[in-house]
């Protein structure tokens, strides 16, 4: 399957850092971006919109400007599969614009990806078992595939999966800050956060327990990390903040797929 990165931005660069490591052949990853870009080494840049088709085309670009891009796409996706890694926009809106292709899925990934460890989500429309299980091994180079049987959740697993490494930062930041606050020297604060979490998500991935039986099992009984915990579970607020978190990325994604549609002169 030859590949085309249509826009090189962060993360359809990262996306690629991650097929090369996984072993990918250079010559398989073409990139467009019509600006200049650094890109890795043997892989094949272009400032111009290439002439020929490809088995699939990674839409790499703001989800915005899919109505104004996608016109001049016909002959790069004609035959081929749409991977979009576009927030918001749905497979319909896809299919509309991108009518030549024989294939369209939605993958959202992390920027994880560049070390292979980002939770993929997938939903298609128009894939053959070949085509899905071609899709299924591109995602697990960048980490794993997680196919969704609809789209109806969609947004919420974007802002879970997609932006959840915004939210892990903002927390890992938050926590040096007060332990910095509290009288650590900042620097070795932010070292001790990060490589904390590094080690507790590692742990969480590799073990048979859940995250709440894992933060049970950190707290001894009448000890240091049970009331500290307490701050968090007070009144649930942890929890409502995550869930407000959550819902807000989620009515972003799903509004964004509505201004993608009406810039593309679908919807009023
Ligand atoms: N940054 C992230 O963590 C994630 C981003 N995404 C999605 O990835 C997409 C790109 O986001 P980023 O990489 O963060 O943005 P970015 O701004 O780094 O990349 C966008 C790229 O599109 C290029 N571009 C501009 N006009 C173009 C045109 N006419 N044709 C082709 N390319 C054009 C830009 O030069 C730039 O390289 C978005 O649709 C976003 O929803 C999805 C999951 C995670
Ligand atoms: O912030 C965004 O819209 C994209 C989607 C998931 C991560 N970044």
């Amino acid at each position: 399957m030859d590949i085309l990165i249509y826009g090189y931005g962060t993360m359809a660069g990262a996306m690629v850092d991650g097929w090369l490591r996984a072993g990918m052949d250079p010559a398989r990853i073409t990139a467009y971006n019509p600006r200049p870009k650094n890109v890795p080494q043997d892989i094949t840049f272009t400032t111009e919109i290439p002439d020929r088709s490809f088995d699939a085309v990674v839409l790499g670009f703001k989800p915005h400007m899919l109505g104004d891009i996608a016109p001049g796409m016909a002959g790069v996706v004609r035959g081929g599969i749409v991977l979009s890694i576009l927030a918001g926009v749905e497979l319909e809106t896809l299919a509309e614009e991108l009518p030549d292709a024989r294939g369209w899925v939605r993958f959202m990934p992390n920027l994880a990806v560049a070390l292979g460890k980002s939770p993929n989500a997938l939903v298609e429309r128009g894939l053959g078992e070949s085509d899905r299980a071609a899709v299924t091994a591109l995602a697990e180079d960048l980490g794993s595939a997680e196919w969704l049987p609809d789209e109806s959740q969609f947004e919420l697993v974007t802002a879970l999966a997609g932006s959840g490494p915004g939210f892990v930062y903002r927390f890992i930041d938050a926590l040096a800050s007060a332990a910095s606050e509290l009288g650590l020297e900042e620097a070795q604060a932010q070292r001790l956060a990060v490589q904390m979490v590094d080690g507790a998500g590692a742990l969480a991935s590799a073990s048979e327990h859940s995250p709440r039986e894992l933060a049970s099992r950190v707290a001894s009984p009448g000890g240091m990390t049970q009331k500290g915990l307490d701050v968090l579970d007070d009144g649930g607020a942890l929890e409502k903040l995550m869930t407000n978190c959550l819902a807000a990325a989620r009515d972003r994604g799903i509004e964004m797929g509505r201004e993608a549609r009406k810039t593309a002169g679908k919807d009023s």
